[in-house]
């Protein structure tokens, strides 16, 4: 066994220096993988690529960006749906967020980084990039192994090459007194993968393949990788793409940040032709990723119940 199953979700010991390509244990674990993603569409990651410095670095420049004012954060404007400001929205008054988009690129991190602090905030903009870079790698072993699971490790690189990056600082102040506690509403992802890692405060929960909902603890220095509407379309609907939501408690008094990165492809989404037999027929057709997101934007998008047969069902 190359991985530890916890009460309900995957564990992946990324830090196990036995994870190799190549080894019984790569492979084992590549088929955890891939059973999680179908059965629960996410897993919990123990990961040492983002040393305990940039974590804590990464948290102190939460604070430092939510801390600006509201009309500087505002600013943050992206043509593509929900990559920029989102916050002050009376229905979802705990959260508020913010998008890098190629933050992993210098310039993706740099712009958004001159726009808020218009002197300049060179530890900001490090560190965001750093933390991209470092939980892109993460992202680029999931998908290679679950590529090599399925047996189209071939198809991988290509895939890898045209991957882009969208990292998000994301807000949840504690409810006052008879406050609501719903802090982000249940939704699925639009991205191929999503990575999350969250301060100490914990409030996620995640909705399986039976419809139970999982509250998600994070263990110290863990990730939570899940799997979007775009790796459900192109595993020709294996793979589940999880309804989740943020709630908070009652109690809480602290704040709860996430740092999130999402993972677009920048070519055509389409499914592998080894997904598709006489027992498991083409599902979708061929998308531009961004066309998913517009749709979602648009009221038939905002209404579907099942969004990627609604936008390219075949
Ligand atoms: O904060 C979290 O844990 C989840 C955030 C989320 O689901 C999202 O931004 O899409
Ligand atoms: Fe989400």
């Amino acid at each position: 066994m190359g991985s530890l199953i916890l009460p309900k979700l995957l564990v992946v010991d990324f830090t196990n220096d036995n994870l190799k390509p190549g080894t019984s244990v790569w492979s084992s674990t590549c088929n955890d993988i891939r059973v999680a993603l179908e059965n629960h569409g996410c897993f919990i990651a123990l990961y040492d690529g983002v040393s305990s410095k940039l974590q804590d670095s990464v948290f102190r420049a939460a604070e430092e960006l939510f801390d600006l004012p509201t009309e500087t954060k505002i600013k943050n404007i992206v043509e593509k749906p929900y990559h920029g400001y989102v916050g002050q929205m009376p229905i979802v008054p705990l959260h508020e967020g913010l998008g890098i988009d190629y933050a992993t690129d210098l310039e993706g991190a740099q712009s958004f980084t001159d726009i808020m602090w218009p002197d300049g905030n060179q530890s900001f903009c490090e560190t965001s990039m750093s933390f991209s870079r470092a939980v892109a790698k993460l992202d680029q072993t999931v998908v290679r192994m679950l590529f090599e699971s399925y047996g189209v490790e071939k198809q991988s690189a290509s895939h890898i090459e045209s991957t882009t990056y969208l990292l998000r600082y994301l807000k949840y102040r504690a409810p006052e007194t008879n406050e609501t506690t719903m802090a982000f509403p249940s939704h699925t992802d639009k991205s191929f993968l999503t990575i999350l890692h969250q301060n100490q405060v914990s409030g996620l929960e995640i909705r399986s393949r039976d419809e139970e909902w999982i509250s998600v603890q994070f263990p110290a220095s863990s990730f939570v990788v899940m799997a979007g509407d775009a790796c459900k379309a192109w595993s020709n609907n294996r793979v589940l793409s999880p309804n989740h939501k943020v709630t908070m408690d009652k109690q809480e008094k602290e704040t709860r940040y996430t740092i999130a990165l999402f993972s677009f492809l920048s070519k055509k989404v389409q499914i592998p032709d080894e997904f598709v037999d006489a027992d498991h027929p083409l599902q979708f057709k061929p998308f531009d990723h961004i066309d998913l997101l517009n749709f979602y934007v648009t009221e038939n998008g905002r209404k579907s119940q099942n969004i990627l047969k609604d936008f390219c069902g075949v």
